[in-house]
């Protein structure tokens, strides 16, 4: 059976990675962890931005017109005074999906105790799922993927578990995960044959 075409948009949001202070690792790191995740063929609408709110909320819903399924953000989640991903994020919210961000949140503690000061949300908007990450280019694999022993059992899931599941429920393409890098929780009823 063939799988769905997904476009997915992915948004990196740091001052210093956007003005060329430093190279952008986001975006690199998302394209990723998603090609090797997915088995859809896959198309991105990247961008790039500084932690401006008005310009965070703009190109959100640009992505979202422009009909991707599930935009990933990373950076900007912080308690920083230009930490605003959170703020802009919500700002175009149809419906809050809190369980993303509480989530992430814990897994995140398993790697770093500053996990708590990551904002992060999830929101609907139309037919798209939001996700902001935080904005250390590492901690995009671990937040998607959760943690591991070194066997490859999973201890704690990552947030990339749910997401296939939340697309379809919003009317979205069908999602289909390789299990060795992340395995997709859908009730029996809604996997496809
Ligand atoms: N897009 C990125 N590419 C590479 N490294 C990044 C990126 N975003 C963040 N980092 C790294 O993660 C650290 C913490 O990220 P954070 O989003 O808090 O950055 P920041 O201090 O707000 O600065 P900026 O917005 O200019 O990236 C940064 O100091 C940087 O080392
Ligand atoms: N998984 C994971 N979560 C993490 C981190 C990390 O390295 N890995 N860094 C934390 C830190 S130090 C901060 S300040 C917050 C916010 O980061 P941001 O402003 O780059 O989004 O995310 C936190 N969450």
């Amino acid at each position: 059976m063939s799988h769905d075409s997904v476009t997915i948009g992915i948004v990196s949001i740091s001052d210093r990675a956007s003005t060329g202070v430093y190279e952008d690792k986001g975006l690199p790191a998302l394209k990723d962890w998603l090609g090797r995740a997915l088995k859809n063929p896959l198309s991105f609408e990247a961008r790039l931005i500084p932690d401006e709110q008005e310009r965070i909320s703009a190109t959100l819903i640009e992505l979202v017109e422009a009909g991707c399924s599930l935009v990933l953000t990373t950076g900007g989640t912080g308690p920083a005074p230009r930490d605003v991903t959170p703020e802009a994020t919500l700002a175009v919210a149809h419906k809050e999906m809190p369980g993303f961000g509480e989530q992430m949140r814990q897994v995140s503690l398993k790697f770093v105790p500053t996990a708590i000061l990551s904002r992060q949300v999830a929101v609907i908007r139309d037919q798209s799922l939001i996700i902001n990450l935080p904005g250390q280019p590492k901690a995009i694999q671990e937040t998607l993927e959760g943690l591991k022993d070194a066997a490859g059992a999973q201890l704690v899931p990552g947030i990339f578990a749910a997401v296939p599941y939340c697309i379809d429920l919003i009317g979205g393409p069908y999602l289909e995960t390789d299990d060795a890098v992340c395995k997709a929780f859908r009730p029996k009823s809604a996997i496809r044959k």
